[in-house]
């Protein structure tokens, strides 16, 4: 492990901030130091404002995540699908195209795997090895001062990860050296690797990137970051509230809709810590009550929340009829709602719609994070997937997308998470939904005008530069954004396009 002095020297160096740009030397305003919550952190020199960019990292490795169920993609470009794709004869990695194979990035994957020597060779049913293996197979690339930076990061050396390089091992001969590496880079991954968003829409294989300064910031469940990504896999951090000097930069490795019980038991079993955070120590997460479940008594219509969020056996009471409910009672609802979640495969826009209306709300409240999920998929839906084109949306469904975004919107205020990536998505649906309001109804533009304008505004100003921002982000934000001059009918046109 390097010292902390070290370990700031390393990362200066990483992110480039002993160059000079134009004359200009690039400073940051944060240290690592140790962290109250045990460990490393990032932790502002000065004050920081919302919006400003903390710092741009790059990934020391980057490739496909390692899940079973990670659908896998050509391994150069992340093309799934492709009528073309093949493997390669040397390495057996899945390409896309000649030009795919013909990169540096296949010559280097290439180049370690067709160097060891087969034992068992691969059957097509476990063809997912290699791409499992192929990011900390990357580590292998790294020179001596990257690998020292890797050891540095923290990493949990638990039986549970390095799971994809002993299975790979049962096919091939593998130097010890190697395969040490490989582990350590399972374990770094599994600490610190953040998922990587790919283009809006866009179906690629999914892509985790070991970005080792990102890996520095410790989590809390109401971050003061949010990150997103350019075309050029570099990770911007940016702030999303005020963040006093001498207090701790947080990421968030959960879902920011998540419930307490769901989030902690997610980060204890990936990350190995109890996330004791204001949001987890409020029974009610800023009166949202994305956890709670529906009283047990029949005669009862109130919402059960746990007495005690910090203690995973504490019992759980009704804030209405104030009935105790011990923890196995909840834990074994929340596992059959779980298991009633993942047996869900809705094969349309209109099943979910029906599912959200009609179904779940008779298992858990309105505030539950299962229905604010479903909401998120049929905001996402209206207005984009085919059958429900803005074109084709009915009025009461058009009306709907517009209450779903400010009710969504209205949870994420209460949480407190300040301009988080979410938002900026939300306001772009509740602009979407608005203009098309007007576009129906001409004469109601000049009344909901300064809300269009508006919502497009604060989007852009949150997604701009985001590899996952919807394309037309622009595009909306120069002819129905604040500012433009054109004739209202000249405004809408885009709409129409
Ligand atoms: C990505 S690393 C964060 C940096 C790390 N603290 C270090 O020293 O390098 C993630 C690990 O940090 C620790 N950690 C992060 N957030 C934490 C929190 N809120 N409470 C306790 N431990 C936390 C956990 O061990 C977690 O697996």
């Amino acid at each position: 492990m390097l010292s902390l002095e070290q370990l700031s020297q390393t990362v200066k160096e990483h992110l480039g901030l002993n160059e000079f740009v134009d004359g200009i030397q690039y400073t940051c305003k944060w240290t690592i130091d140790e962290s109250p919550l045990g460990g490393r952190g990032l932790i502002a020199s000065e004050d920081i404002m919302p919006g400003e960019v903390l710092f741009v990292d790059r990934p020391l490795i980057y490739g496909p995540r390692s899940g079973a169920n990670v659908e896998q993609g050509c391994t150069v470009c992340g093309k799934l699908d492709s009528d073309t794709s093949y493997k390669c004869d040397k390495c057996s990695l899945l390409l896309c195209s000649e030009q795919c194979q013909n990169t540096n990035i296949h010559f280097n994957d290439c180049g370690i795997i067709s160097r060891w020597n087969i034992n068992t060779p691969i059957e097509d049913d476990n063809s997912n090895v290699l791409s499992r293996s192929l990011t900390p197979i990357r580590a292998l690339m790294l020179n001596d001062d990257q690998r020292i930076f890797l050891a540095s990061l923290q990493a949990h050396r638990l039986p549970q990860h390095g799971a994809e390089i002993r299975n790979l091992k049962q096919y091939y001969e593998i130097p010890e050296e190697e395969e040490q590496l490989m582990l350590l880079a399972c374990c770094a991954l599994d600490t610190n690797a953040y998922q990587i968003a790919t283009a809006y829409g866009k179906r690629e294989m999914s892509m985790r990137g070991l970005y080792p300064v990102s890996g520095l910031m410790n989590h809390n469940c109401v971050p003061n970051t949010r990150y997103y990504f350019n075309g050029d896999l570099q990770m911007t951090v940016k702030a999303v509230k005020p963040i006093r000097a001498g207090t701790e930069i947080f990421s968030c490795y959960s879902g920011i809709l998540w419930g307490t019980p769901a989030r902690r038991t997610h980060l204890y079993k990936t990350k190995h810590f109890l996330c004791k955070c204001d949001r987890c120590s409020d029974p009610t997460e800023g009166g949202t009550l994305l956890g709670a479940l529906k009283c047990f008594s029949t005669e009862c219509s109130g919402n059960l929340l746990p007495i005690d969020p910090l203690k995973s056996s504490s019992p759980w009471r009704c804030l209405q009829c104030n009935m105790r409910v011990p923890d196995e009672n909840v834990r074994a609802v929340q596992g059959a709602l779980g298991s009633l979640m993942g047996s869900l495969n809705f094969e349309s826009v209109q099943e979910l719609e029906s599912f959200l209306i009609n179904r779940i709300t008779k298992y858990v409240p309105k505030t539950n994070q299962i229905v604010v999920d479903l909401q998120c998929r049929l905001i996402w839906a209206f207005g984009e997937v085919e059958g429900y084109r803005w074109h084709e949306l009915s009025e009461s469904r058009l009306a709907l997308k517009e209450s779903l975004c400010r009710g969504t919107l209205r949870t994420v205020a209460a949480l407190g998470v300040g301009d988080a990536h979410l938002r900026g998505l939300l306001l772009y649906h509740l602009h979407a939904a608005l203009a098309e309001r007007a576009r129906r109804s001409p004469d109601l533009y000049e009344e909901i005008k300064s809300e269009i304008e508006s919502t497009i505004e604060q989007a852009y100003i949150i997604l701009q530069g985001d590899i996952s921002a919807p394309p037309d982000l622009e595009l909306r934000r120069r002819y129905l954004g604040p500012g433009c001059d054109k004739p209202q009918e000249e405004r809408f046109f885009i709409l129409d396009a």
